[in-house]
């Protein structure tokens, strides 16, 4: 353990100005992009296009949120496993969430709110809605860059189109004590991609490929991207979605937030052909992502070392 070196994700920088497709400067980053993602499934990324008061405000909203009585959380019911409230789980006891769906879109936004605080509150709304729709500008950046490194740009528009934004917000309670407790059990996300924020009390740990945990420490300024089982199974295995959780220590709340672009219910995730070769025979059936969540709360599904492979592997 002792002689371990501490191993850290790669930051990769989208805060330059002039980072537009066709630039040499696209294509450097790109090409980190596309690294990282298979070596890691996951980087560090700094982006400058959330202005810092947004940030800031974004946990005020948290914390007026989960400060509301369990009843008033209750109220955010989803018909999609995992979407609502989640919360008061005796093997996470620290942990609870809530899914705001459609983040980036006003109306949605304005809807939940509503529900949670019948005389209104529209800073909150404001302030997810704007947050959301300036971070999913980096989602489809990323998107845009894998597609193009692997040649597949005539998918473009099929696949940013075949997407929505969901916007999960964490509170994990300090645990009080000096050894680490679970926060958030290992899991692989489900989704394409997941762009994670935090305050900063760190947690979160991400598995390499060769078994080993690291510690993610961002910056106030960066943001954790990570990809999600069901790139992984679009581009045919070519990307590693990797296993993470959330270990907390100390007293400080740890709040987060993550931008999930998930794939649309009814859209059918099938590996281009152009991914399929001799090297690269297809990995999965075609599937439908809501489907694929349906099984994966299963009883079965939560015993399988890979729900997808069991669901819909070939
Ligand atoms: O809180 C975090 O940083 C991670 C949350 C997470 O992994 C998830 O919601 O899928
Ligand atoms: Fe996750």
């Amino acid at each position: 353990m002792g002689s371990q070196t501490p191993l850290k994700l790669p930051v990769i920088d989208f805060s330059k100005p002039d980072l537009k497709p066709g630039t040499n400067e696209w294509d450097l980053v790109k090409g980190q992009v596309r690294v990282a993602l298979e070596d890691y499934g996951c980087f560090e990324a700094t982006f400058d296009k959330i202005p810092l008061d947004l940030r800031e405000a974004i946990f005020g909203s948290l914390e007026e949120l989960f400060d509301l009585p369990l009843q008033t959380k209750l109220r955010n019911v989803s018909n999609k496993p995992y979407h609502g409230y989640v919360g008061q789980y005796p093997q996470v006891p620290l942990y609870e969430s809530m899914g705001i769906d459609d983040a980036n879109i006003i109306e949605k936004v304005e809807a939940l709110t509503a529900t949670l605080w019948p005389r209104g509150n529209s800073s909150f709304s404001k302030t997810v809605q704007s947050f959301s729709e300036k971070l999913s500008e980096l989602d489809q950046t990323i998107r845009k860059m894998v597609l193009e490194s692997f040649g597949l740009e005539k998918y473009m528009d099929e696949h940013m189109d075949s997407t929505n934004y969901l916007l999960r917000v964490m509170k994990y309670k300090g645990p009080k004590t000096t050894e680490t407790k679970l926060g958030l059990n290992s899991h692989t996300d489900k989704n394409i991609v997941t762009i994670l924020y935090q305050n900063q009390v760190d947690g979160l740990e991400v598995r390499t490929k060769e078994g080993e945990w690291v510690n993610v420490n961002p910056s106030k300024h960066s943001f954790i991207v990570m990809i999600g089982e069901s790139l992984h199974a679009w581009l045919n295995g070519r990307l590693h979605a990797p296993y993470h959780r959330v270990m907390m220590t100390g007293d400080k709340a740890r709040y987060s937030t993550g931008l999930f672009s998930i794939p649309k219910a009814g859209y059918m995730i099938k590996a281009p052909d152009e991914m399929v070769d001799e090297a690269h025979p297809l990995l999965f059936k075609p599937f439908d992502h809501v489907e694929f969540l349906g099984f994966y709360y299963t009883e079965a599904g939560q015993k399988a070392e890979s729900a997808l492979k069991v669901f819909c592997g070939l």
